[in-house]
Parts: structure tokens; C-alpha cells; sequence
């Protein structure tokens, strides 16, 4: 259903686990298998590649699924190879037929003669002669991935692309005057003070959780809530917007933090989906810091100029920040997404800028850490126009170090020095 129907393996699992009644450890066995496998496909495609005598396109898409999963448990996890072997090959003649189940037989065996270390000295480029070919095949990224996050993170690429294979512990947020941390289960989270990693068990399980006053939300995306919330505003500070709100994460901990303060916050969201689940996620209308939720296009928000206090652009980017917790999405986006998207974001960091009011805050943010979608996006729109400028966001982040963005006053957090997703920060102010 992922490959085939293009849903989203943290989405699609929890359904099929509950459709055949697997808990406990058959389903933490059987989520690994899948997200690993998904996440770690380059990887296995490399290996498989030199096993097999034609290209991995010809071969029928069902049975390289189905390869795919039993090098996982060959290569990836503690599967005895007997086990992985005889599963995976029933599996194809079950599925699709005799001659297939033979051809993943030998396939099986040849991959089963070696162990991952062995393999990755044999398929993955010299790195002396390629240096990102070589991380690409080891950390399974596309080769288009690495070059861009060398870009930006140098030397400390390895590490990053380490860090995106260790799926990350959920974290859950307190969202204040509706949940307190205390009453959740779990440790604190480092930076946010709303935050806690939850150990273990199932977060739906949590009643905080179940009745909507905590939720779901990596730090880095707490962080991005919580330091445009601290941000400076002259005069008044009543009027709050989420540009990009769906699914609604952090406009929900905006709305309770706005309550606090006597604010509400308005939500624009272009797919009317995704625009129910911000609904959700907040409340909706009428409750607690919620003046509404739209679906609107925040290229052409339907607010007057100078209008809005305190705006939040989360923009659509590629969300190469966050593969640790997708791990389909590495394998859907190309570099061709990156000129549109980058389009997207500037047309509506002009648009968010037309209805700041000056004196107000407008926090620019991405969980891509790619520089066209981050310094480049800002820079286009800011250096141009005099009245506009950037102000240090670091200083909103407290307790964070090492967090210096890719441009002056800017910051960038990162999975393998802060363990958030790779969140982009830059704090917009207009003068007049
Ligand atoms: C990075 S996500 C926002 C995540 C959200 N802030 C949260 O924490 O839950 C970007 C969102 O922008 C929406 N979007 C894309 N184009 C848009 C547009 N032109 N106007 C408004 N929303 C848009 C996408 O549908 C997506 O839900």
C-alpha cells in the first residue's frame, strides 16, 4: 500500500496491524520489518542488484517487495536465515506462483552468504573515488539527498544520514493550560518544557492524549511553536496565524498558548482534509485560543494588509529534515520537486509579509534543512525590500547550542546534534 497506493507507513501500519490483531511483539516485529525495510531499500536494492542477472525494473514488482523484505531479515534484523528464507519464498509462491518462489530461493541464498558488512564492501562505491555514492548505498539515501545535505551540514554528513535510519521514539506535548507534563508518562524532553519522550506503549493509550489536551509533536516542531510565541510584538498581540496549519500540530500548541494570553489564532490550510484535521487537532471553532480554521490558499490569504500579530509560515517543503519518522520519503521526492516547492515558498513568505503588521512577528520555518528551500527562500524575499530585515531567532531557542542556521540570525536544529527533526528558523520583522 505504500509503494503501490502512495500511503504513508506510519499511517498505513497502525490499520493493517489492528486488521490482523497483531500487538505486542508480533507488531513491533512487524512494524520494523516494514519501515525498515522501506527506509532502508537503497541499501537492499544495491545488494540485490548484484545478485540478480537483470535490472531490479524487470523484475515483477510483487516479488522484489517481497526480496526486499527478506534481505531486511537477512541483513537488518536477528532472523535466523533459515526462517527468512523459507517465509519470504512461501510468501512469493503463495502471491504469485512456483517459478517466482524458485527464482527468490536462489536470490535469498546468495544474499544470505554474506552479512551486511560484507556486502556493503562489495556494492557500495569506493569512497576514496566517491565519497557521497559511497554514504548513499551505506545509509540508503538517494544520491541527490546526500549531495544537497552535504551542502549544508558538511563534514558531519555521515552522522546525519546515520541519524535518519534510527527511527526516533515518539514524543509527546503537553499543551499548556489543557495538560501539564507531569501527568504524562515519559522523560523531559531537553528544550521544550512541554515536552516528554515517551518510553514506551501506545500514545493513543495516553488519556491526555485520547482527549486532545497533549499530542503527538516532535521537539523541533514544539520548539518552532513555542519560540514564535516568544517572539517580540510591539503593541498589540491578539491576532495570530497559522499560513500552513494541516495537520495541525503545532497550531494546536499556538491556540493554547494565544489562550493564555488573551490571543486567538487562525488557521489557513489548502487541502480541506488537512484543514478537518487542524480543526481536530485545535478544537475548532470556539475553543480555547481559536478564532477558525480555513481552508484557504495562504498564497492569497484572506486577511487585510497589516493585519496579523504573530504569524507562523511552516511551509510545504520536502521534508528532507524529517526522515527518521518517514520512511517512504526519501524514495518519493526528486530534485524536480525542489524548483516548484521553493515557487510555493517564497509566494507565500511575500504573501505572510503583506499581512504582517509592522511591529509583529512572522517566523519562517522548515523541516527541510535544504539551503534553495531555507536561506535561499529568505534571502529572495527579504534582502530586496528595505522596510524587511531578519532578527537573531537563537536567542528563542533557550538551552539549544550549536544551532547556527545558514544564515546570520537564523538557526537550523538537526537529529544528530539535537535529536528533533531538522527544523529551519528565521524570525521576519517589517518595519512599516
Ligand atoms: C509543513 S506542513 C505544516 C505542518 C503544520 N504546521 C503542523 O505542525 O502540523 C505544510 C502544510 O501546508 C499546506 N499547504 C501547501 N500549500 C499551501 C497553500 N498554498 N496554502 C496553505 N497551505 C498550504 C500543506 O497541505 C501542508 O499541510
Amino acid at each position: 500500500m505504500v509503494r503501490t497506493e502512495g500511503g504513508y507507513t506510519n499511517l498505513v501500519l497502525p490499520a493493517v496491524l489492528a486488521k490482523h490483531g497483531l500487538d505486542g511483539r508480533d507488531a513491533a516485529f512487524a512494524t520494523e520489518l516494514a519501515a525498515g525495510t522501506i527506509r532502508r531499500q537503497g541499501t537492499y536494492d544495491a545488494v540485490l542488484t548484484a545478485c540478480i542477472d537483470r535490472p531490479l525494473r524487470k523484475v515483477e514488482s510483487a516479488v522484489l517487495d517481497a526480496l526486499r523484505l527478506g534481505v531486511h531479515q537477512l541483513l537488518g534484523m536477528r532472523v535466523p536465515a533459515h526462517a527468512a528464507i523459507d517465509t519470504t519464498v512461501g510468501l512469493v509462491r503463495t502471491k504469485v506462483g512456483i517459478g517466482a518462489a524458485g527464482f527468490a530461493n536462489a536470490v535469498l541464498r546468495t544474499v544470505g552468504s554474506r552479512d551486511l558488512d560484507g556486502w556493503l564492501a562489495e556494492v557500495a562505491p569506493d569512497p576514496a573515488e566517491d565519497r557521497n555514492g559511497h554514504l548513499a548505498v551505506v545509509h540508503s539515501h538517494p544520491r541527490w539527498v546526500v549531495d544537497e545535505l552535504e551542502i549544508v551540514v558538511g563534514e558531519e554528513l555521515p552522522d546525519l544520514l546515520a541519524a535518519d535510519n534510527v527511527p526516533p521514539r515518539v514524543t509527546l506535548v503537553a499543551r499548556p493550560g489543557r495538560s501539564t507534563r507531569e501527568e504524562l508518562p515519559g522523560t523531559p524532553t531537553p528544550y521544550s518544557p512541554y515536552g516528554v519522550v515517551l518510553e514506551s506503549g501506545d500514545p493513543a493509550s495516553v488519556p491526555a492524549v485520547a482527549e486532545g489536551r497533549a499530542g503527538v509533536q516532535d521537539e523541533g516542531s514544539q520548539l518552532v511553536a513555542l519560540a514564535l510565541a516568544s517572539a517580540r510584538v510591539e503593541g498589540r498581540d491578539e491576532r495570530w496565524l497559522d499560513q500552513c496549519a494541516g495537520p495541525g500540530g503545532k497550531s494546536a500548541l499556538l491556540a493554547a498558548l494565544a489562550a493564555e494570553r488573551g490571543a486567538t489564532l487562525v488557521g489557513t490550510e489548502i487541502h480541506h482534509h488537512r484543514a478537518r484535521l487542524v480543526a481536530r487537532a485545535t478544537g475548532g471553532v470556539g475553543a480555547p485560543g481559536v478564532l477558525g480554521v480555513l481552508n484557504a490558499d495562504g498564497t492569497r490569504a484572506p486577511f487585510a494588509d497589516d493585519s496579523i500579530d504573530r504569524i507562523l509560515l511552516d511551509a510545504p517543503c520536502t521534508g528532507l529534515g524529517a526522515l527518521r519518522r518517514r520512511p517512504e520519503s526519501r524514495w518519493r521526492r526528486t530534485a524536480e520537486d525542489l524548483e516548484d516547492l521553493t515557487l510555493l515558498q517564497r509566494r507565500l513568505l511575500e504573501e505572510a509579509v503583506r499581512v504582517l503588521r509592522p511591529g509583529g512577528a512572522l517566523l519562517y520555518a522548515t523541516c527541510s534543512p535544504v539551503r534553495s528551500e531555507t536561506a535561499d527562500v529568505v534571502t529572495a524575499v527579504v534582502s530586496p525590500r528595505p522596510e524587511l530585515s531578519l532578527e537573531d531567532v537563537r536567542p528563542l531557542l533557550p538551552g539549544v547550542t550549536d544551532a547556527d542556521g545558514p544564515l546570520p540570525d537564523t538557526a537550523q536544529l538537526w537529529p544528530h546534534r539535537h535529536g528533533t527533526d531538522a527544523m529551519f528558523l528565521a524570525l521576519v520583522r517589517k518595519d512599516r
